[in-house]
């Protein structure tokens, strides 16, 4: 037997597993596929009715020219949209303001006003598609503009489906895109969810991400434990705010990377789905199966590609993307080869959905359900992925809360270390990764990157000027003032928020009237 190894999350692998190995509550851990505690997945029959929403995400630039592309990859065969803001939307600013130079168009779509999502979604059949949109801070924000743009087109609140990311907490801890403190940025979510509940009542009001964190550093059972606590303190903000359980948590979804580690990998999302079913149940009274079913996206892992020798990373995110199917995920990205690099080309982004293709029409894998299922080593996996990710969210929890924990910087720090072992096993060649600690070729073929145009910052700040010369003006302020009260008081904020929007109020004027109200969230010396 070759030397024990250890995975992810720091447990040893053992070279041979065997009956013995298998948890003795085997069956009770197990359940039925679509039954509690959904180990097997959240459907009883799960791909082989219907494979997981092939969604890529995508936009850079203009709305024009994202809508572009989103047209093409529906034309190629994804079944959803998944949407990419650049970072002064992300952080409710509008094009024109001068914290946004040199970032407008960059990481994603300028979206300043109705005008733009109107542009975005132009010829997209909104009662058809579903939509993911990665923006946080101002989700709601964006949630309005999208259900305005559909009715617009005739298609009511309740045919839309969707998800905005709307997890604030993750930023905090790992992507950096917050803008108001935890308490009213937690009032803001709660005023989501109550909002979504009575007029958007399909759409996924969160999502709440692991991603990013793992992204950071976080090993497999940290990813599951921070996600999932910063999911008990979502709920908990939520029954705060007089929400009954059973009336938010079945649209509550979660987010997750998928490694090259794949057995590792699909423990993990297994685990994953019994302590939240268990959580809900037991902790939180749920009584709404729904409510129980822990379902995600899926993004295979950013991090690991490598700008070397790039058209490995076709062959990393074959392994990674099989991990996330044989896991059980409602919907996947898989990356573009080229995403170590640059944007995407059109070409790296075809062939990252045509991954997905090849996993579900060509293999077996939707023939039948939770094929690891039994499997002494995936079985063993869960139940220790399980126990490290319960201790840990113990130790989030000895802190208070999750928001206490963030406060005392404890995830980031946990994190912190893990990014630094792993930093370490790359720089002793340890962790081998092909084409850059091993495997090297002394020459790297040229690659032509997709590079934004940086005109378009210039053509979204005359769009914007000719916006506010040709408004309502009168109408907006009246909105804007509408809204500062709702955010002074306690009743629900998106109410007033949409009518601003809907006046052509932009996203950056109204975070900055929350803003105003509410002020900007100041990281403690902590982190
Ligand atoms: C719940 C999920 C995870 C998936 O939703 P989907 O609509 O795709 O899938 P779904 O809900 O499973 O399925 C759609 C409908 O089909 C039904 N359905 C599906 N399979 C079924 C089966 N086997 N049997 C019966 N029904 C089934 C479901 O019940 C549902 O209907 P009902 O609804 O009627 O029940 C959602 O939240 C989502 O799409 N998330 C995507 C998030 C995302 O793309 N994020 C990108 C982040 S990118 C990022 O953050 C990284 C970079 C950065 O930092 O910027």
């Amino acid at each position: 037997m070759s030397d024990a190894r250890s995975s992810e999350s720091g447990f040893p692998i053992q070279g041979v597993y065997t009956a013995a190995d298998l948890p003795a509550d085997l069956d009770a851990r197990l359940g039925e596929p679509g039954e509690f505690p959904y180990t097997r997945g959240v459907y009883p029959t799960m791909y082989t009715s219907r494979p997981w929403t092939m969604r890529q995400y995508a936009g850079f630039g203009t709305a024009t020219e994202s809508n572009a592309r989103y047209h093409q990859l529906l034309r190629a065969g994804t079944m959803g949209l998944s949407v990419a803001f650049d970072l002064p939307t992300q952080m409710g600013y509008d094009s024109d303001d001068p914290i946004a130079h040199g970032e407008v168009g960059k990481v994603g779509v300028a979206i300043d006003s109705i005008e733009d999502m109107r542009t975005l979604f132009g010829g997209i059949p909104l009662d058809k598609v579903s939509t993911s949109m990665t923006i946080n801070a101002p989700g709601s924000v964006l949630l309005l503009l999208y259900q305005l743009v559909a009715e617009e087109n005739g298609v009511p609140g309740a045919a839309l489906n969707g998800t905005i990311q709307n997890d604030i907490l993750k930023e905090y801890i790992a992507r950096g895109t917050y803008i108001f403190p935890p308490k009213p940025s937690l009032r803001l979510v709660a005023d989501t969810f109550a909002y979504c509940r009575a007029e958007v009542p399909k759409w996924n009001t969160i999502s709440i991400s692991g991603y990013h964190m793992a992204e950071a550093g976080a090993s497999p059972a940290q990813e599951v434990a921070f996600t999932l606590a910063n999911g008990v303190e979502y709920v908990r903000a939520a029954l705060a705010a007089g929400l009954a359980v059973d009336d938010f948590a079945p649209r509550l979804s979660f987010f997750f990377v998928a490694r090259t580690t794949l057995l590792e990998e699909v423990a993990k999302f297994r685990a994953a789905r019994r302590i939240w079913a268990r959580l809900m149940r037991d902790e939180f009274g749920a009584k709404n199966p729904k409510s129980m079913m822990l379902r995600f996206h899926t993004q295979t892992a950013g991090v690991q590609l490598t700008a070397q020798q790039p058209e490995v990373n076709l062959v990393r995110v074959a392994v990674q993307g099989l991990g996330a199917v044989l896991g059980g995920t409602q919907s996947l990205h898989t990356n573009s080869f080229d995403e170590a690099i640059a944007l995407p080309t059109e070409k790296a982004a075809r062939l990252a959905l045509r991954t997905q293709q090849v996993l579900a029409y060509e293999t077996d894998l939707t023939a039948t359900v939770d094929p690891f299922a039994g499997s002494y080593v995936v079985e063993a996996m869960t139940a220790e992925v399980e126990a490290a990710a319960t201790e840990l969210m113990d130790r989030v929890f000895d802190h208070g809360s999750a928001v206490d924990a963030i406060e005392a910087g404890f995830q980031k720090r946990e994190i912190e270390q893990s990014a630094y072992r792993i930093a370490q096993e790359i720089d002793s060649g340890e962790r081998v990764v092909v084409g850059l600690n091993r495997f090297r070729i002394d020459e790297e073929e040229p690659y032509e990157p997709l590079r934004v145009d940086p005109s378009i910052e210039a053509a979204q700040g005359e769009r914007l000027a000719r916006l506010r010369a040709e408004r309502d003006s009168g109408a907006v302020e009246r909105a804007l003032a509408e809204l500062r009260a709702a955010a002074e008081g306690d009743t629900n904020v998106l109410y007033p928020m949409k009518e601003a929007l809907r006046a052509r109020a932009t996203v950056g004027e109204v975070c900055g009237t929350l803003r105003e109200v509410w002020g900007i969230y100041r990281p403690s010396d902590r982190f």
